[in-house]
């Protein structure tokens, strides 16, 4: 691949009128294999604009372009070669795969779709083993995984494709905490074995500090801070960064007390 930014996104605008624009005017630009934490309150536009990178919405104005191509050579429909290149795993696996189709058929799909070869039982046993996922999983039903089982799965569906990036919609969200931490365990693993950059959404600002060399923080469809994930943690630029790590929530173990009644 060419030296040009992975990503390049221009005065990209998407909503019903100005004032009620959900993304306003944003840039951006992703360099290859860069790992991203994209944070904001509920409704600023966080999911919006992954969907418009993946290509599923188009922007009023303003254009994506990858590796210096726009990713659009009709207005309805991503360049194939794109789809080979950016996957997405979804904000809730369990409603976004098939409910009725086995593991293994919802592995094989993508791969017929994009004409990526032939599939086989080894390739499928290879894309559960990526994601430590037994190779019993594959004659499930979408319905009769947990909700990290799920995650796995829509994470393995993705990769089956070997794509160059990836886009995380709240990877973790409705997992308890141990699983929180081995899904981004998992997430770090893959992005190195495969040299992989990923934009991820999430209100964990752990994964962020965890996974992400990157940190952007996104208000009312803006992008309003873009540092170093450090440098953000640290010293944030702009006060309602400030306010949002303040609000995230602290184990203070001395102020914890038990009370007396169950001691
Ligand atoms: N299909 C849609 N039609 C109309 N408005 C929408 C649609 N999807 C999202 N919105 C609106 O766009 C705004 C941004 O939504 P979006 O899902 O991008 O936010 P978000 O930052 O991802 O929120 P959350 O953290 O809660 O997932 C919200 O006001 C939402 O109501």
């Amino acid at each position: 691949m060419s030296d040009k930014p992975f990503l390049q996104l221009d005065g990209l605008r998407y909503g019903r009128g100005r004032a009620s624009d959900i993304i306003k005017s944003l840039s951006l630009t992703i360099g290859q294999q860069e790992r991203i934490g994209l944070v904001g309150e509920s409704g600023c536009g966080k999911s919006t604009l992954l969907k418009l990178i993946l290509g599923v919405i188009s922007a009023q104005s303003g254009q994506i372009c990858c590796a210096g191509e726009p990713i659009r050579i009709k207005p309805w429909r991503p360049m194939n070669h794109y789809r080979k290149l950016v996957q997405y795993i979804p904000q809730d696996p369990h409603t976004a795969l098939p409910p009725q189709q086995t593991v293994a058929k919802l592995l094989a799909e993508p791969v017929k779709r994009l004409k990526l070869g032939t599939v086989d039982n080894a390739l499928l046993q290879r894309a559960v083993e990526q994601v430590d996922l037994p190779h019993s999983i594959l004659d499930k039903k979408a319905t009769e995984l947990s909700g990290g089982q799920a995650q796995r799965v829509a994470l393995a569906r993705a990769l089956i494709i070997k794509p160059k990036f990836l886009l995380a919609d709240e990877p973790t969200s409705g997992l308890d905490l141990p699983l929180r931490e081995q899904i981004k365990a998992l997430l770090a693993q893959v992005c190195e074995d495969n040299q992989m950059g990923l934009l991820v959404v999430t209100h964990d600002i752990s994964m962020v500090s965890g996974l992400c060399e990157r940190m952007l923080v996104m208000q009312q469809g803006h992008i309003i801070e873009d540092q170093a994930t450090a440098d953000v943690l640290r010293a944030p630029n702009n006060i309602y960064t400030q306010r949002l790590l303040e609000a995230v929530p602290r184990i203070d173990a001395t102020a914890w007390h038990f009370p007396r009644s169950i001691i």
